[in-house]
């Protein structure tokens, strides 16, 4: 059994919703747990709290902002959860600007990172673009409507915020870059956990040409995935990522097979990327979704917290039901 101290109104509904224990008004509640019902409550006591990277102080008001994106609509953000496989495919579609983002999408992208942030039995993603082409950044025309320091701003924290969460998504996940993957998209596919490119591919931070630097993340995470040499090559001479320089920098985890647009079979590469991904999502979710969680914290925190995390999550797999599955046969790893 698991202790969990709430302190906040949204801390103590979650337990509520679990526990069935009754909360004091505006006071500290002490929920007495159950193995499962601390993996619950994990984020919401730790740092992948679903909180946002800005708070009011910074001048971010999500919901002032999420109107003025509106302002510029066009194309979608699709989303498809399969409960079967605990697969989900995050598609970019608006075909007619190369799934450039419009404002709208900015705004539908933070939804379905809710969403996922709230499906508890998924384990990975894949993050595409529709048509056979990734994402050709953010929509030139939403970007000259705002092109003034004070909404630029504004776009940048929230894309940031965005990107930030569905990086934190206790989700394997796969940017799938066919076609182009230019500015805004180049730091799209940054913020999944790997990269898959299709022969033809092209990954290209062309912000320099726009007189700018990635401000969706993509600068900060560039660095982190393929070192500072390699992301100034890539930033300051708006360098072309085939697939080999792609493989050869670490900034692509794979390519996949020619041939499949040809044969006039769209989803080709879906299917290669589904399976490519299998490899990492097969087993029981808690156990997926820890080993994500802790690499997150890994990745993102200074050692002594990192190693703190890491309990926080060992604990939650520790004598869980697949730990006494294992522990029940007869083990060997050949
Ligand atoms: C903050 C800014 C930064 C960021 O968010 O970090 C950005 O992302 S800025 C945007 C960076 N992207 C671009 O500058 C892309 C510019 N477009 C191109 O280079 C080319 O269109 C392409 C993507 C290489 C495709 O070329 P091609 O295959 O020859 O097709 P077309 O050029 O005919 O494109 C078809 C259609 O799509 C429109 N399009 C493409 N990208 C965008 C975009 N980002 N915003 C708006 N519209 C876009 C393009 O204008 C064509 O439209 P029509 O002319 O109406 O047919």
């Amino acid at each position: 059994m698991g202790v969990c101290i709430s302190t906040t109104q949204r801390d103590m509904l979650w337990c509520g919703t679990v526990t069935q224990q009754t909360a004091h008004k505006n006071t500290m509640v002490i929920c007495v747990l159950g193995r499962y019902l601390l993996k619950s409550s994990l984020c919401s006591r730790s740092w992948c709290r679903k909180s946002s990277l800005y708070s009011a102080g910074h001048g971010f008001q999500p919901e002032e902002i999420r109107e003025k994106l509106r302002a510029y609509p066009g194309g979608a953000v699709d989303l498809l959860t399969q409960g079967d496989t605990g697969l989900a495919v995050l598609t970019v579609n608006n075909p007619s600007r190369m799934n450039a983002f419009s404002g709208a999408m900015m705004v539908e992208l933070e939804e379905r990172v809710s969403q996922l942030e709230s499906w508890t039995q998924g384990k990975g993603l894949i993050v595409r673009g529709a048509a056979g082409t990734f994402c050709s950044g953010s929509d030139l025309n939403a970007v000259r409507a705002m092109s003034n320091p004070q909404d630029g701003m504004k776009m940048c924290m929230f894309m940031q915020d965005a990107l930030t969460r569905l990086q934190r998504l206790p989700l394997v996940s796969v940017a799938l870059v066919e076609g182009r993957a230019l500015g805004g998209g180049s730091e799209l596919s940054t913020a999944c956990d790997f990269r898959l490119m299709t022969p033809d591919s092209v990954i290209q931070f062309v912000h320099k040409h726009m007189g700018l630097v990635p401000g969706w993340g993509g600068a900060a995470r560039l660095v982190r995935l393929v070192g500072d040499r390699h992301a100034l090559r890539l930033l300051g001479g708006a360098l072309k990522v085939d697939p080999e320089l792609g493989l050869r920098i670490g900034l692509a985890d794979g390519v996949l097979e020619e041939g499949a647009p040809q044969d006039g079979d769209e989803g080709a590469a879906l299917r290669q990327a589904e399976e490519w991904l299998s490899r990492y999502t097969k087993g029981p979710a808690e156990v997926i979704r820890a080993a994500k969680r802790v690499v997150s914290s890994g990745r993102e925190l200074p050692l002594t917290e990192a190693l703190r995390a890491e309990k926080e999550v060992f604990g939650t797999v520790w004598g869980g039901e697949a730990n006494l599955g294992a522990l029940a046969g007869k083990t060997k790893h050949k």
